[in-house]
């Protein structure tokens, strides 16, 4: 008989978002994404970091202050990351699996590349404008979102 607990797609392909989230340099969120075609082949992955050549130790990782001094203005978020980690050329029909719900500023570059469907872990910023915002060009567009419903399946990974 076939083993039985073997990871669906969704976990599959949310724990690699997941595991892409522990790139990230962020102190306060790391969120990790992962595009899958309808073939459920990966196509990339990203992580919320700084762009490529910024040098990490010299950023502003702060959540408050002046808005030159905090990361917001500098780094590159997941789901737009794994977008242009893509080399092998269309995303359309693909879905995308990311452990934060995506801002809308991801949600434009998500809309521009036709991918199709957005799966996500966390929704922890539920109530803001950019999230419902996100919301509103989503269901504008019939890009469908669901949120990962966990399996109850802890994976300890021994790095
Ligand atoms: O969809 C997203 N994707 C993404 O990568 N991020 C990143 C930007 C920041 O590095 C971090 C959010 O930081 P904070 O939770 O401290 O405000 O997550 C944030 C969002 C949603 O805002
Ligand atoms: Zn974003």
């Amino acid at each position: 008989m076939k083993r039985q607990d073997y990871v669906s797609w969704d976990a599959y392909f949310m724990g690699v978002a997941l595991l892409s989230a522990q790139r990230s340099k962020d102190n306060n969120t790391q969120v990790g994404s992962c595009i899958v075609n309808p073939h459920n082949k990966i196509l990339s992955m990203g992580y919320n970091g700084m762009p490529t050549g910024c040098n990490d130790d010299r950023m502003p990782w702060e959540r408050k202050g002046t808005p030159l001094d905090t990361k917001y203005l500098y780094v590159c978020h997941a789901e737009l990351n794994a977008i242009l980690n893509y080399s092998g050329g269309s995303l359309r029909g693909a879905r995308i699996y990311t452990t934060l719900f995506p801002c809308n500023e991801c949600t434009k570059a998500i809309i521009q590349a036709g991918i199709t469907e957005v799966i996500y872990y966390s929704d922890k910023y539920a109530d803001t404008d950019s999230t419902i915002a996100a919301k509103r060009m989503l269901d504008m567009v019939g890009i469908t979102y669901r949120q990962y419903q966990k399996e109850g399946k802890e994976l300890v990974l021994d790095l």
